[in-house]
């Protein structure tokens, strides 16, 4: 097996230290607070979805971990425009560097060029991390149930709400849905990745669909890559959707999005 996410929180550890030595996290909190921009994550999806429309989470991504490099031609805020003019309801912006060759000036790039929400996606481990999420413009943070303890996904849980910002909380399997289901956040993500494997299959979304109770948000994650798995989703009653590297790959990522969703 190949525990990538174990290496990845590894450099997370050593990232958040070096952070905390170049600010402290009590001025990062001070500069947080005084942001008063924070736009609804989960109140933008569900608007789309009232209208009977697939809420659409749409990645900007230039590499990862099983696919090395997805984009070369890289560009967040016109890729963030273009989604914005094809019906995404928000966006999420890797923000980690080694692993994913992301950065924070994506994500406040990408924000800038349009009036989306954004979500933070990166590997939460730390206070610091979710602070700083807010400081850069972040509306949502992610949190990997396989990666956090429970009492660490509540404390992180509620500062991100106490920040304003929207949580999505990611599982694979059933105990790890068994957790999320502590949270108070509405939106759980299934993530049809195995993080470990790289496995990738939307049978995860399925088998755990039947265990999630009413109110929550099920948001499917990864390989949804063609308009027969939007089908298969949507038949199933899942109308959130988080997408990426089917957009990344195309050379028009707005265009891209329009043609996997516009008969969902
Ligand atoms: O994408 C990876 O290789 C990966 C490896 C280890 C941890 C996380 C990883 N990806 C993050 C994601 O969950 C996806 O970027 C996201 O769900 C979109 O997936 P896709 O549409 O398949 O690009």
């Amino acid at each position: 097996m190949n525990d990538i996410l174990a290496k990845i929180l590894q450099t997370k550890k050593v990232e958040v230290a070096t952070a905390r030595q170049m600010r402290s996290e009590s001025d990062l909190l001070r500069e947080a607070k005084s942001r008063k921009d924070v736009r609804g994550f989960a109140r933008a999806l569900e608007e789309r979805i009232a209208k009977g429309k697939p809420g659409v989470i749409a990645e900007i991504k230039k590499a990862s971990p099983s696919k090395g490099v997805i984009r070369e031609n890289f560009n967040p805020a016109e890729i963030a425009t273009a989604y914005a003019a094809h019906g995404a309801a928000c966006l999420s912006v890797l923000t980690d560097v080694q692993y994913f060759q992301g950065s924070y000036d994506y994500l406040r790039q990408a924000r800038a060029a349009c009036s989306l929400p954004v979500l933070r996606k990166d590997f939460m481990i730390d206070p610091y991390q979710i602070i700083h999420a807010r400081a850069i413009g972040a509306d949502c943070i992610l949190l990997i149930v396989a990666a956090l303890s429970l009492s660490q996904l509540k404390e992180f849980e509620s500062l991100a709400q106490e920040l304003g910002m929207d949580v999505l909380v990611e599982v694979h399997d059933r105990a790890e849905l068994e957790t999320a289901l502590q949270l108070n956040t509405t939106l759980v993500g299934i993530n049809n990745r195995n993080l470990r494997t790289f496995e990738t299959s939307l049978q995860t979304t399925l088998d755990l669909l039947p265990l999630i109770p009413e109110g929550k948000r099920v948001v499917t994650e990864s390989g949804i890559l063609t308009v027969d798995d939007v089908t298969l989703m949507r038949e199933n009653g899942v109308n959130a959707f988080l997408v990426g590297e089917a957009f990344m790959r195309a050379n028009d990522p707005g265009l891209a999005l329009h043609e996997l969703f516009q008969a969902a």
